[in-house]
C-alpha cells in the first residue's frame, strides 16, 4: 500500500479516536521531521475541519517528502505554526514514532522536558515521543502521555516496564495489516505475544470431567516457609489452594504445622524436621507421589540442601524466592541436566543473582537469553510480567496493577502456579507449559484488578488478594 495512502488511512482512525475521547476544543499538534510528524499534520487537518481550533508547533526546519507536503497543506488551509502550545486543552504528540534511533538531544530535550510541565492531556501517536521502540527504555527523555494510540501491531516497547511511566492508557488502532502479511513476516506463532484474556482463560481447567477424582485433579506439594517466613507459606497455600488442585501437600517446618493446618483445613500438611533457627532441615518424601512441586517462598538458604533435592528428582518444578537464591549458588546452568519441566519465577533481584552477567536494557531478551540459557520457562515478574521458554517465545502480560507491589504477592503468584501445573501435568493436558504460566500471571493480575475496585489500590494485601483469584475468574466467564 502506498506509504501516502497508509498515512492517511491511518490518521483518518486516529482522528476518529481521538474526537470520541476529546470532543471539540483547542488542540496543539507536536510535529517532527518523519511520518509520525506527517500522521500529526493529518491529524491536524480532519481535526481543523472537524471544527476545533488547531495549531500546529515544530521544533524540525527540514521534512521528510510527505511530511512536509503535509505541513505546506495544513498552512494553506490557514491552520497556524506558533512556538507556544500552552494555552491548547488538548496535545497530540506527533514528534518521533519508530524512527527514532539516537539520543534525544536540546532544543527537542528541553521542549519534551517543558511539554512534561504542562499538564495538560496528550495523545502520543504510536509511542511516545522519546521511547526506543523495542527496549520502551527513553533515549535521553520521553513524552508523558495521557494516551498513546499505538498504529498496527503492539510495539514491544509499550508493553515493558520502563515504558509504563509515559505511556498512559495505550490502544491499538488497528488499520487493516492482512493477516497473511503479519504471518509471513512474523511466522504463524509470533515469538513476541501480548497475554489477552480469552486466550489465557482457554488455558484453565475450567469444566472438570463429570467422572473425575482428587488424584486426577492433580498433587501439589509445595515446600516453603521458615519459622522466620512463617506467612510465606500459608499464601503459597492458599495460592495454591486457589488454583482448583485435586490435592495440595505443604511440607513446612514441624512449627509450623498447627498454623498452616488452622488456616488450610484441607491441605495434607507435613512436619518436617528443622533448624536451630527453624528452616527445613529434611525432607522425608517420596517425591514421586506428587504431579508437581512448588518450591522456595520463605525457605531461608539454610533450607539449600532441600532444593537441591528436589532439584534433582524428576518432578516438574516451580522454584521461586529463595528456591532461586539456592540455585544461584549452585549456578543458573545447573538446571540444563533437568530432565522435568521447570519454571523459574524471580523478581528483579534474583535474576540479577541468577544470571549475573545479563543485559538488562531490554527485559524481554534478558527473559529469552535465560530460559535459552537454563532450558526452563522463566517469569520475570514486574510491573510487567515477562514469560519466555526456551524455544524463545515471548509472552507479556500487559495488564496488571501498582496494588500488587506488596509483599507476599508474589508467594500467591507461586501457588497459584503450582497448583495449575499440577493440573496441567495429572490431566496429561496438550496445553503448553508457557500457555499455563501465561495464565497463571494473567490471573494473578486479574485478581489484583478486581480487588482494587472494592478495595483501592492500598487495601490489596496479599491474603486479601487470595480472595479475589476465583471471584476474578467468576467474572471473566460470565463476560
Ligand atoms: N511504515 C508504516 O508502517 C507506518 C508508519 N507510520 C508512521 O510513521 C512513523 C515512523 O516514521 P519514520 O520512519 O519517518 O520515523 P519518525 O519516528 O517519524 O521520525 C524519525 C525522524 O526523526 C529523526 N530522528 C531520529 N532520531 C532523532 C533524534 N534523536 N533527534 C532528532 N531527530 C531524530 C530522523 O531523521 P534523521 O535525523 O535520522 O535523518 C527521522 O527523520 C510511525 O511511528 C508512524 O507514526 C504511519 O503513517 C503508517 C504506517
Ligand atoms: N508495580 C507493579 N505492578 C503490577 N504488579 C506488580 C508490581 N510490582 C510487583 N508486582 C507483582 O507483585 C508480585 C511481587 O512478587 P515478589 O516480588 O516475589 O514479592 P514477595 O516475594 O514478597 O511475594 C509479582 O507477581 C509482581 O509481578
Ligand atoms: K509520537
Amino acid at each position: 500500500m502506498p506509504v501516502a495512502a497508509l498515512m492517511e488511512k491511518v490518521a483518518g482512525k486516529l482522528s476518529d479516536r481521538i474526537v470520541q475521547l476529546y470532543p471539540a476544543c483547542k488542540v496543539g499538534i507536536l510535529v517532527g521531521s518523519g511520518h509520525n510528524g506527517g500522521d500529526a499534520l493529518v491529524v491536524a487537518r480532519e481535526l481543523h475541519f472537524r471544527g476545533y481550533e488547531v495549531q500546529v508547533f515544530s521544533p524540525f526546519s527540514r521534512f521528510k517528502d510527505l511530511t512536509a507536503t503535509h505541513l505546506q497543506y495544513a498552512k494553506s488551509l490557514g491552520i497556524p505554526c506558533v512556538e507556544d502550545l500552552q494555552s491548547c486543552d488538548l496535545i497530540i504528540d506527533g514528534l518521533f514514532g519508530f524512527g527514532l534511533t539516537r539520543e534525544i538531544e536540546d532544543p527537542i530535550l528541553s521542549l519534551i522536558h517543558q511539554v512534561n510541565t504542562w499538564q495538560i492531556p496528550l495523545i502520543s501517536i504510536d509511542l511516545p515521543s522519546g521511547l526506543e521502540t523495542d527496549t520502551g527504555r527513553a533515549l535521553g527523555t520521553a513524552i508523558r502521555a495521557t494516551h498513546t494510540l499505538c498504529l498496527g501491531l503492539w510495539k514491544l516497547g509499550l508493553l515493558q516496564e520502563p515504558a509504563l511511566e509515559f505511556v498512559g492508557k495505550a490502544e491499538l488502532i488497528d488499520f487493516d495489516i492482512p493477516l497473511a502479511d503479519i504471518f509471513a513476516i512474523l511466522g504463524e506463532s509470533p515469538q513476541n505475544q501480548r497475554v489477552t484474556s480469552t486466550w489465557a482463560m482457554s488455558a484453565l481447567p475450567l469444566e472438570r470431567p463429570a467422572s473425575t477424582h482428587k488424584y486426577k485433579m492433580g498433587h501439589l506439594l509445595l515446600i516453603c516457609g521458615s519459622e522466620r517466613y512463617a506467612g510465606g507459606a500459608l499464601l503459597t497455600g492458599l495460592g495454591g489452594r486457589a488454583s482448583g488442585v485435586g490435592m495440595l501437600s505443604i511440607a513446612v517446618p514441624n512449627s509450623l504445622k498447627p498454623m498452616l493446618s488452622s488456616h488450610l483445613p484441607e491441605a495434607l500438611v507435613i512436619g518436617c524436621p528443622e533448624t536451630e533457627s527453624g528452616a527445613i532441615a529434611q525432607l522425608d518424601l517420596d517425591l514421586t507421589a506428587f504431579d508437581a512441586i512448588a518450591c522456595g517462598p520463605g525457605l531461608t538458604l539454610e533450607a539449600a540442601d532441600i532444593v537441591r533435592q528436589v532439584l534433582d528428582s524428576d518432578r516438574p518444578l516451580v522454584l521461586d524466592a529463595d528456591g532461586l537464591n539456592a540455585l544461584a549458588k549452585l549456578g543458573a546452568e545447573t538446571l540444563k541436566t533437568r530432565q522435568a519441566a521447570t519454571i523459574l519465577t524471580p523478581h528483579l533481584g534474583e535474576f540479577k543473582r541468577l544470571f549475573p552477567n545479563a543485559d538488562l536494557t531490554c527485559r524481554a531478551t534478558a527473559v529469552r537469553a535465560a530460559a535459552a540459557a537454563t532450558t526452563a520457562i522463566v517469569l520475570l515478574k514486574g510491573a510487567r510480567i515477562a514469560i519466555a521458554n526456551p524455544e524463545g517465545e515471548l509472552r507479556i502480560n500487559p495488564e496488571s496493577t501498582p496494588a500488587l507491589a506488596r509483599g507476599g504477592s508474589g508467594d500467591v503468584l507461586t501457588g497459584l502456579l503450582g497448583g495449575l501445573l499440577a493440573q496441567q501435568i495429572a490431566a496429561q493436558s496438550q496445553i503448553s507449559l508457557l500457555d499455563m504460566t501465561q495464565t497463571a500471571a494473567w490471573w494473578h493480575a486479574q485478581a489484583g484488578i478486581l480487588a482494587v475496585e472494592t478495595r483501592t489500590e492500598l487495601g490489596v494485601d496479599a491474603h486479601t488478594l487470595t480472595q479475589f483469584l476465583i471471584p476474578s475468574i467468576a467474572a471473566h466467564q460470565k463476560n
